[in-house]
């Protein structure tokens, strides 16, 4: 059970939404999909709900592709929109069986479904009301029971807790939590410690571009070290530095390291550089929090001016 996102594009006129993304999700993750507002999440969203044909690149749900094989995705899938579109004169559980039928549930069966539906999202209490008669989180849970209505394999939410207070907030995450135990689930959120609370992967995407596709664990509480020599060296070596996950080469001779959280590896780098007799001229630690990883992997470039005639 995975979804795999093949150099996906999606252009609206010159404009590239998304642009060669590539990555893959297996069953039993809980990713996280980030990006500043109009990075192109909901357009990936809706290409692999089959809501918006992809422009070239390919989408697969469970080996089924979303372009030639929409049926049997959208078996596969529960979707639920950011602006989630919902018929606020229907009553919740009419509502739920209309959902039902459309994925061939019928009578006992879709009454059966409805009825488990609304017991999972905790809507027992508000499900004999009109779904406009709702507050924002009731609706959000009626918007997951839709999603989930047909027991798909991969949950897709674009900012499920969005707008919710803050008890909403942790009764949604508790949900998806649970319905991650069995399912592969995509979520799009703006919420950076939604994502340390939830999911063991994240994807990071800016302008239409994958900038990050890495476990939680990456990405969260490691500290850089900067280290500045008079002279180019062998970053190579700096890489072999136990507790060093990764090594940025800058420019004027200087090195950005990456290193596992708690972790001050500067006596480590002072020593290997007086071993090496590097000349060593700075050297500087610095905590990183997942905003920092986010908003350093997404600061926007100012965007090429039409030059003037
Ligand atoms: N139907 C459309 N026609 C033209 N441009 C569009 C259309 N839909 C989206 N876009 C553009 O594509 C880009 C990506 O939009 P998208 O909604 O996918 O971003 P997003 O990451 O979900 O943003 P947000 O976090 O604000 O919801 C944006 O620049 C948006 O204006």
């Amino acid at each position: 059970m995975s979804v795999v996102v093949d150099q996906l594009v999606k252009t609206y006129g010159s404009q590239h939404a998304v642009d060669h993304i590539s990555f893959r999700v297996e069953t039993g993750d809980i990713l996280g999909f980030l990006g500043p507002n109009g990075a192109g999440k909901s357009t990936t969203m809706k290409i692999a709900t089959c809501y918006l044909p992809p422009t070239s690149g390919l989408v697969t749900l469970n080996g089924f592709n979303v372009e030639t094989q929409p049926t049997e995705v959208r078996r596969q899938v529960g979707y639920l929109p950011e602006h989630n579109p919902l018929y606020l004169d229907l009553y919740v559980h009419e509502y739920l069986r209309f959902v039902a039928g459309i994925y061939g549930l019928r009578g006992q069966t879709a009454k059966k479904r409805a009825a488990d539906m609304v017991e999972l999202t905790g809507l027992g209490r508000e499900q004999h009301k009109k779904i406009g008669a709702l507050s924002k989180g009731y609706r959000q849970r009626v918007g997951l029971a839709q999603a989930l209505i047909h027991d798909p394999s991969v949950l897709i939410l674009d900012e499920p807790t969005t707008g919710l207070d803050p008890n909403q907030i942790l009764e949604i995450r508790n949900l998806i939590r649970e319905v991650g135990k069995e399912k592969t689930v995509i979520f799009s959120t703006h919420i950076l410690p939604e994502v340390q609370a939830l999911c063991n992967r994240v994807v990071i995407i800016n302008r239409g571009k994958l900038v990050a596709d890495s476990p939680v664990e990456a990405l969260r509480g490691g500290s850089t070290i900067q280290v500045e020599f008079e002279q180019a060296i062998d970053e190579t070596v700096l890489a072999q530095l136990p507790g060093i996950r990764d090594v940025r080469v800058l420019p004027r001779h200087r090195y950005e390291l990456l290193t596992e959280a708690n972790q001050d590896l500067r006596g480590a780098v002072f020593r290997l550089a007086a071993e090496r007799s590097w000349p060593l001229v700075g050297l500087q630690r610095q905590e990183n929090s997942m905003e920092e990883v986010f908003r350093e992997l997404t600061a926007q470039t100012p965007a090429a001016q039409p030059q003037a005639e």
